[in-house]
């Protein structure tokens, strides 16, 4: 039988987590052969809503789930993981920005990033989703020297898929038929949604989007304001942060991650290796192509206009005063 999988999620007992939790144990992942170790940290004030959710977990009798070990302590959690799915850390509430979490957030990033270190397995991916996610993700590889940087990435699929929803529903397809959208940076309102090499499938013929659609101020005005502010106007309306969406960009992200990408690129947040003039190290927003063995590399060369620049500037710029705050608050 295959060894199972150690796959801890963190926040076990919060709102993404009860919408992500089930596609994981269930296969979705990792594969219909893959059989999983659920390891689900909260904290222990949260420990009896917890109880509740793996109950519920045990009640779906899914034949994947080899173990479910809840916890509150750190040791525990993090031994000998193979993928660490890092959502626990406080929402953002209307009206504020995401790197207004920082102060409460990043600190809880770098004592997971230390516990990473010394207890996980050296080739652990991780994948966080807590906010103010790159930096978060910035942390936590900083305090965890001893794995490979390029372990560690953070969520910015959902993006991807709200502005892939965006262009097929004003073509008139399913987000299927859109290949190729980039979101460049950070995960906030100031990352850069990038059609400019995608395309769509419309009755069986691939065409840029930009033929698609027909309309250069959509797409270089409301198009990219309604995806940057996306999380916002979710929060506005349901009082709550995204969670059904953010679970699925999380199955996403990882079973890319996990099987490879076959063709289209997929954009996720990782260590900047230089590509594209972004500052080595941060943890940007790349267009991305994955291999089976789980390696990835930016994809090189695409032509960037002055208009895209300036926007992957801004983002960058912003990400490097993000990094500097958060490295100031973990040091206090
Ligand atoms: N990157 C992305 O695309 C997205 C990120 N998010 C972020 O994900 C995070 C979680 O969101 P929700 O599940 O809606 O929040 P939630 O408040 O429903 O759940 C968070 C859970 O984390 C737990 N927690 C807090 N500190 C912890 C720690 N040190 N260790 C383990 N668990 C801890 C809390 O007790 C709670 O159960 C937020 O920061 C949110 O802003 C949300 C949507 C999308
Ligand atoms: O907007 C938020 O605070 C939650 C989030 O990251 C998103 O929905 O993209």
């Amino acid at each position: 039988m295959t060894e199972p999988l150690r796959v801890l999620i963190t926040g076990a007992a919060g709102q993404i987590a009860y919408s992500l939790l089930y596609s994981v144990a269930k296969g979705d992942v990792f594969g219909k052969n893959q059989p999983i170790s659920l390891v689900l940290l909260d904290i222990d004030f949260m420990m009896g809503v917890l109880q509740g959710v793996v109950m519920e977990l045990r009640d779906c009798a899914l034949p994947l789930l080899h173990e479910i070990i809840p916890t509150a302590d750190k040791n525990v959690a993090f031994k000998d993981i193979d993928v660490a799915i890092l959502v626990g850390a406080m929402p953002r509430r209307e009206g504020m920005e995401r790197k207004d979490l920082l102060k409460a957030n990043v600190k809880i990033f770098k004592e997971q990033g230390e516990a990473i270190n010394t207890l996980a397995k050296k080739t652990v991916k991780v994948v966080v989703v807590g906010n103010p996610a790159n930096t978060n993700a910035y942390v936590c590889k900083t305090f965890a020297s001893s794995i490979p940087p390029e372990n560690f990435t953070c969520l910015t699929r959902l993006d991807q898929n709200r502005a892939a929803a965006q262009i097929a529903e004003r073509v008139g397809v399913t987000s299927q038929d859109v290949k190729n959208v980039i979101i460049w940076g950070n995960h906030s309102s100031t990352q850069f949604p990038d059609v400019s090499h995608a395309t769509v499938t419309l009755n069986g013929q691939s065409s840029s989007v930009k033929d698609a659609i027909k309309n250069d101020s959509w797409l270089q005005g409301e198009f990219i304001s309604t995806v940057q502010t996306r999380g916002a106007a979710v929060i506005a309306a349901r009082k709550l942060s995204s969670a059904m969406s953010a679970a699925k960009a999380i199955c996403d992200h990882l079973r890319d991650w996990w099987t490879g990408t076959e063709g289209s690129w997929v954009s996720m947040g990782v260590p900047s290796d230089g590509s594209y003039g972004i500052e080595k190290g941060l943890i940007y927003s790349f267009p991305v192509v994955i291999k089976p063995d789980h390696s990835y590399s930016i994809v090189q060369g695409l032509p960037i206009s002055d208009f895209a620049r300036e926007k992957m500037d801004v983002t960058q710029k912003e990400l490097v005063e993000e990094k500097n705050d958060a490295m100031l608050t973990v040091q206090d």
